[in-house]
């Protein structure tokens, strides 16, 4: 169709572009590919296990799983890992700058001191994550330390590494590399972390010294040297500390040696100022450059705004948004929820009103909260709840949770599922809210209904879920359905900061952005299925997973940090911490809006319109994606009927109903902030919040005082009110500035009576944002004229002479033109004079004259 390719590219599905093999170990070869998606360079291991049994690919499988929840600048991240026949198949990030070992033996002279510490600090803050994890690496080698081109370190290589089931639990098994193994192993004892940190030593150690700490030419010779200790000296251009820190790592006795937060403690590092700020930002750096699609808009800071919240709602056989007047007129909303044929807000008062959609003929069974079974069709409060403050409601299908300021729960509607949590009563429907008991000593923090089954997360962090457990929604490890709430264990060390439950699925968000999931993967709505298109060994294009019975992070989206998610019936969708959007499942109406109606299996960015934007808020409903941008807008897509996108769109050419659009369209008409968004079904409910009055600063181009310099014109308004933007114009006033002091800012303040584009007339201090003083001054000043070129006439320190030209340009004539001119002036001074004093003779000589010929007659 010609409007879509105008307005949006093709997606290409993932795939993976071989670049090279970058070596062969032990087990498998390390292969470079180039992802299609975003043209990152990835690093697949592929490692053989035909000849392991069960358990040791169980075994694999497992650590695995524990070490792709490392999140650490300075450790090689592992991105997603699945077992395909006889291959295990890992991808991780890619170091580019080559390994440590090729560092120190390509070097000429002894590392600077500074570059030690800098290196020493990075492996020793990635061996305080892991063992922090009672994770032990045992192969720390420099062989394992890769490098990037940005100058930060990266452990890696964590095949042989041992989850220990307690930080005191002494592992067995006598793995390593010699060179790096700790007197303890090799005697035959067993060890602990510490054996890590022995490794570190001999890093240490070939650092300064850029050779191996013990080299011997038998094995029997190098564990004698070990356990004898015998290391050579190291140069005395470094310093007695660094000594001390090799001799201290390299102690015999495991006790006598440092746990890595001692060595951190160490003033070597504290001497070098903020090291682990430089990690992050180079890190940083990092993550942005793989960021390339995302251009975010400029970003300008709120200062003031006044705004008034409405409530709108749509779908359900409504066509275009409907204004809830109830909440503009008399309640304030501050979160808003709908459930399949009900909605739910609560106000700044705290209290939470529904109200029913039974445009489709279902019938109420308690889910409003009211004590009966009626459709109310306007807001009502819930009553049951009167006196106890309410922060946070949730809808399911037909029944509703609230969360009390304190943490306690509420539940109404439907007990089938168990939902409501009623284990007394023998009623299903619950018709007013009771309190879920089971929380009465548990404090909740944040609540989530999916169709049929709950999640909760305590204000201590843990998770709870019960309901229907049918393909695994509660992540319990089964299908099993529990009318009480059920503690769900969660891998990793992983602190949950969101919880979200789907129509047959439950999401979990990490404080470090990861996605979990557990429950139906139906068409991929969890996002779990990963791309394989272009892989060696692997002959589909994506490694399909069903269904997942308890939490696991969604790998393909582990490089993203995500803040948000939303699951709808058939797909989901999931914001990152750049306002990118990403949507996985059913497209079969063009939900995932990627402007076409093709099957997706894996992850896609949403892309069109939306690119160049920060989606802050999306939901999924039956078919269809609602989001809301940083620039104020309401995009839609997917299936339109019965008013689910808040719009009539028409989309040629698409095979389904025409009521379909599969790109990302603005609704609404006007801008709006919307803070809350949800939909369920065919409902969606917003707030919106109409700004009245804004006033923003953003950074300006040039800098005030050159325009100062350069314009007169300049000189006086040299903060610009910039005319406001259409989006907020709606009985707006013109706001006094408050900031326009700071300098490095202009204001940028929204002004509903200067129409676009008019410039304020200076001096009008309503429109322009000159502080007094200034103006002031400005008032007062000597009009100065500046040359309009910048000369050397005004860089201070280079006052070389003024030239015949640029003197001409300021004062209109040159030096000798001045002297001429003088030397013509005093010629006609001197000529003047000389007439002056010619004719006061004469006057004299004539009165003389007339005096004596009154004298004599
Ligand atoms: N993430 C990575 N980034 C850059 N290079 C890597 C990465 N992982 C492995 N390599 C390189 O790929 C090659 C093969 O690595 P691999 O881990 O398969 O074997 P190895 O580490 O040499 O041996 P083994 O695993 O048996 O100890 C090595 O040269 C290694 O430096």
């Amino acid at each position: 169709m010609a409007t879509e390719v105008t307005e949006f590219a093709e997606p290409q599905e993932t795939s993976y572009i071989l670049i090279r093999v970058l070596g062969k170990g032990a087990f498998g070869e390390a292969v470079l590919y180039r992802k299609t998606e975003d043209n990152s360079l990835v690093v697949w291991k592929e490692i053989n296990l035909a000849n392991c049994g069960d358990k040791e690919r169980r075994d694999s499988q497992n650590e695995i799983d524990i070490l792709s929840f490392l999140d650490h600048a300075n450790i090689v991240s592992y991105y997603n890992h699945f077992i395909d026949g006889d291959t295990l198949f890992i991808e991780m990030e890619y170091a580019n700058d080559g390994t440590l070992y090729e560092k120190i033996y390509n070097q000429t002279s002894l590392f600077p001191e500074k570059t030690v510490i800098w290196y020493l600090f990075q492996m020793t803050s990635a061996l305080a994550y892991i063992h922090e994890y009672g994770i032990i690496h045992r192969d720390i080698k420099t062989l394992n330390i890769f490098l990037t081109k940005s100058g930060l370190l990266k452990l890696g290589d964590f095949g042989i590494s041992k989850i220990m089931q307690s930080q005191s639990g002494m592992a067995e098994t006598l793995v390593g590399t010699p060179y790096y193994m700790s007197p303890e192993l090799m005697q035959g004892h067993k060890y602990n972390q510490k054996s890590d940190i022995w490794a570190l030593g001999c890093v240490l150690y070939e650092m300064l010294t850029l050779r191996r700490t013990f080299e011997a030419s038998n094995a029997l010779k190098l564990a004698r040297d070990i356990v004898l200790n015998q290391q050579s000296d190291i140069n005395s251009m470094y310093s007695q500390e660094m000594q001390k820190l090799v001799t201290q790592l390299l102690q015999k006795e495991p006790a006598n040696r440092p746990v890595c937060e001692e060595i951190l403690k160490n003033s070597l590092f504290t001497k070098q100022g903020d090291l682990e700020k430089k990690v992050w930002e180079l890190n940083s750096v990092a993550r942005r450059a793989r960021l390339t699609a995302c251009s975010v808009s400029e970003t300008t800071v709120p200062v003031v705004k006044a705004q008034m919240c409405e409530v709108y709602v749509w779908g359900g056989g409504k066509i275009t948004p409907q204004k809830v007047e109830f909440f503009t007129k008399e309640k304030s909303p501050i979160q808003v929820e709908c459930g399949e044929s009900h909605f739910a807000v609560v106000t700044v008062e705290k209290e939470v009103f529904t109200w029913a959609n039974s445009q489709g003929g279902s019938s109420m069974v308690g889910q409003l909260g009211h004590g009966d079974t009626a459709g109310y069709k306007i807001p009502k409060l819930v009553e049951g709840l009167s006196g106890i403050p309410v922060k946070q409601v949730s809808c399911g299908t037909d029944f509703t949770i609230c969360v009390t300021d304190d943490g306690k729960l509420y539940g109404f509607g439907s007990d089938y599922y168990g939902c409501v949590g009623c284990d007394t009563s023998e009623e299903d429907d619950i018709l007013s809210p009771i309190p879920i008991n089971y929380f009465t000593s548990i404090p909740i923090e944040e609540i989530s209904c999916g169709d049929s089954h709950c999640v909760a997360l305590t204000k201590a962090g843990d998770v709870y879920t019960w309901g229907c457990g049918e393909f695994g929604r509660l992540g319990l490890g089964s299908e099993d359905d529990h009318t009480t709430p059920q503690k769900v264990a969660i891998p990793g060390k992983h602190f949950i900061k969101h919880v979200c439950a789907g129509s047959d699925g439950t999401f979990l968000i990490a404080t470090n952005g990861r996605l979990l999931a557990s429950g139906s993967n139906e068409n991929n709505k969890l996002g779990f299925n990963s791309p394989t298109s272009g892989l060696r060994k692997r002959k589909k294009k994506v490694f399909d997973i069903p269904c997942k019975y308890m939490f696991s992070t969604v790998k393909p989206l582990s490089r993203q940090h995500i803040i948000s998610v939303s699951p709808g019936t058939s797909h989901s969708a999931c914001i990152d911490i750049y306002g990118c959007l990403y949507t996985f499942g059913c497209n079969k109406y063009g939900q995932l809006g990627l402007g076409d109606y093709k099957k997706r299996s894996t992850l896609n960015r949403v892309g069109g319109v939306l690119v160049s934007k920060k989606v802050e808020k999306v939901s999924c409903g039956d078919g269809f994606t609602v989001a809301a941008t940083d620039d104020s807008q309401l995009y839609s897509w997917g299936n339109g009927e019965n008013g689910k996108l808040g719009a009539i769109f028409k989309e040629q050419g698409k095979k389904t109903s025409t009521k379909c659009t599969s790109l990302p369209r603005p609704i609404f008409g006007s801008l709006h902030v919307v803070p809350y968004l949800s939909s369920h079904h065919w409902n969606t409910i917003i707030i919106a919040e109409k700004v009245l009055n804004q006033k923003t600063l953003k950074p300006r181009v040039s800098s005030p005082k050159y325009n100062l310099l350069n314009s007169p014109k300049a000189a006086r308004v040299p903060f610009e009110t910039v005319p406001e933007d259409s989006a907020f114009v709606e009985g707006s006033q013109p706001i006094s500035p408050a900031c326009s002091e700071d300098l490095p800012f202009t204001s940028d303040s929204s002004n509903a009576t200067s129409p676009p584009n008019s410039r304020p007339s200076s001096g009008n201090k309503d429109e322009s944002s000159i502080p007094p003083w200034l103006e002031a001054e400005l008032q007062d000043a000597a009009f100065i004229r500046i040359p309009s070129k910048e000369s050397n006439l005004l860089e201070i320190g280079n006052l070389s002479p003024v030239s015949e030209k640029d003197e001409k340009e300021i004062y209109g004539r040159t030096t000798a033109d001045k002297d001429i001119l003088i030397a013509q002036l005093r010629a006609k001074v001197d000529k003047l004079t000389e007439e002056n004093k010619l004719l006061q003779e004469t006057t004299e000589k004539q009165e003389e004259l007339i005096k004596s010929l009154r004298l004599h007659p």
